[in-house]
């Protein structure tokens, strides 16, 4: 994959993990979430909008019978730092009493949003509550969360792409990359 398959390459400084290995990990993934789920009546609930593709996509790998709900939420406006306060942009359709819930995000960064979801939605009594996200900076949190399933841990840098924004550009890039620092003032 060239970096400036979308003309976008003089943005990008690198791409960190390719269309490839993206659906090499969601196969892998989704072999280890059929296995937990098998029998179970199974809600999948995508965070707005960054997760996106990974839904789409893992939702596809997933053989388990499913449901999917959406919640919007945003922490980070236009910038690259987390504000630490997460707005409900759009609160689920689905009562989730009794459900077996997964939550999928693309990211977990300072893990801010991660934890009050993971309050908001532990406080309407799920039957379980887990987390697969694709991307993980270890050495961004702020808070520790326990995530059941992780795809890759990345570097503390700001990335883009495969549902990732920045100032709400380059979600549509297949791959993961890093942003070249021109681009946000770095
Ligand atoms: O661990 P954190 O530091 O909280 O960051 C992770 C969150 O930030 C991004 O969402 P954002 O608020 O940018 O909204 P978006 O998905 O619409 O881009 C991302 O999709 C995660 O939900
Ligand atoms: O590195 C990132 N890139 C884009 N959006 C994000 N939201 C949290 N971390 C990131
Ligand atoms: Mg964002």
């Amino acid at each position: 994959m060239r970096v400036d398959e979308k003309d976008m390459g003089s943005d990008l400084q690198s791409v960190l993990i390719t269309k490839e290995e993206i659906d090499a990990k969601l196969a892998e993934l989704a072999a280890k979430i059929d296995a937990e789920y098998a029998g179970k009546d199974l809600l999948i609930v995508g965070v707005l909008k960054g997760a996106v593709m990974v839904m789409a996509d893992l939702a596809r790998a997933l053989s388990t019978p499913l449901t999917m709900d959406w919640m919007a939420v945003s922490s980070y406006g236009a910038g690259t730092q987390s504000s630490g306060v997460v707005r409900i942009l759009k609160d689920l359709d689905t009562d989730i009493k009794d459900k077996h819930v997964l939550i999928v995000e693309d990211i977990i960064d300072s893990g801010l949003t991660l934890s009050w979801l993971l309050s908001n939605l532990g406080s309407r009594q799920p039957a379980s509550l887990e987390v697969v996200t694709l991307l993980r900076k270890p050495d961004a949190a702020k808070v520790a969360i326990d995530v059941k399933w992780v795809g890759f841990d990345i570097p503390n840098e700001f990335v883009v792409g495969y549902g990732l924004d920045y100032a709400e550009k380059y979600r549509n890039l297949p791959f993961v990359g890093t942003l070249a620092p021109h681009v946000y003032g770095g």
